[in-house]
């Protein structure tokens, strides 16, 4: 089963540009200072340039103020926006109506009790994205390369088009994407060779095995 991929965290344009060549159909800017994968507005402007058309372009947002949204879209044209903190079903719905893009929102998972809110949350995003619970002390909200037991997920369905992420690698993308049925994948840490540092080889074998 193919599925459709997502890189997140880029910042230089060689990754973008490999990451599209290889067929991704997502890329990921993210906008939240404390991550090593951060880039400003005015870095993203230029990025976005290098994203072909029919590759989307994701803003990754934590908890953000309105303010905020409208500065980053003033400046980077995004095509779908990604909530990766504790939003509330009615503040997805809020940014959907402030920023006119899809919102893709992200649900942490550590055990079966953290997959009902999914229901609640595919009544109000475009795009859902299964991704593993951080632990409480984590830096990050996502991008930690950490898995979950993908087999909570197993017969599994909800009201709009997932994607999976959480310590997959092009190692294991393919497996994952047996075994859970998800429409999408999404890497962050798992194409890299340091924190913040996408690996051109990992990011086109990664998209490869998703899509074998
Ligand atoms: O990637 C980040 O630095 C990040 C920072 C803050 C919130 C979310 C973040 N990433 C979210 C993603 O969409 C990642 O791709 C997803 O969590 C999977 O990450 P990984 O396990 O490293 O592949």
């Amino acid at each position: 089963m193919s599925a459709a991929v997502k890189i997140c965290g880029l910042s230089e344009p060689e990754s973008i540009r490999a990451a599209a060549e290889a067929g991704a159909r997502y890329i990921g800017f993210v906008f939240f200072a404390k991550s090593p994968r951060a880039v400003t507005p005015e870095r993203a402007a230029e990025l976005a340039e290098v994203v072909p058309v029919g590759v989307a372009r994701v803003g990754l947002f934590v908890n953000p103020e309105d303010a905020l949204l409208t500065e980053v879209l003033a400046q980077v044209p995004l095509d779908i926006i990604q909530l990766h903190g504790t939003e509330s079903p009615a503040r997805v719905a809020e940014v959907r109506a402030l920023t006119g893009l899809p919102v893709m929102k992200a649900v942490g998972v550590a055990g079966r009790e953290d997959l009902d809110q999914l229901w609640d949350y595919g009544l109000v995003a475009d795009l859902l994205l299964v991704d593993a619970k951080p632990a409480p002390d984590a830096d990050l909200p996502g991008g930690n390369g950490l898995a979950f037991d993908w087999r909570l997920l197993v017969g599994r369905r909800w009201l709009k088009p997932w994607l999976l992420a959480g310590g997959l690698t092009p190692d294991n993308v393919a497996e994952a994407i047996r075994l859970t049925g998800a429409q999408g994948v999404d890497v962050s840490s798992g194409v890299e060779s340091a924190p913040g540092v996408k690996d051109l080889g990992k990011i086109r074998a990664f998209v490869a095995a998703a899509q074998s």
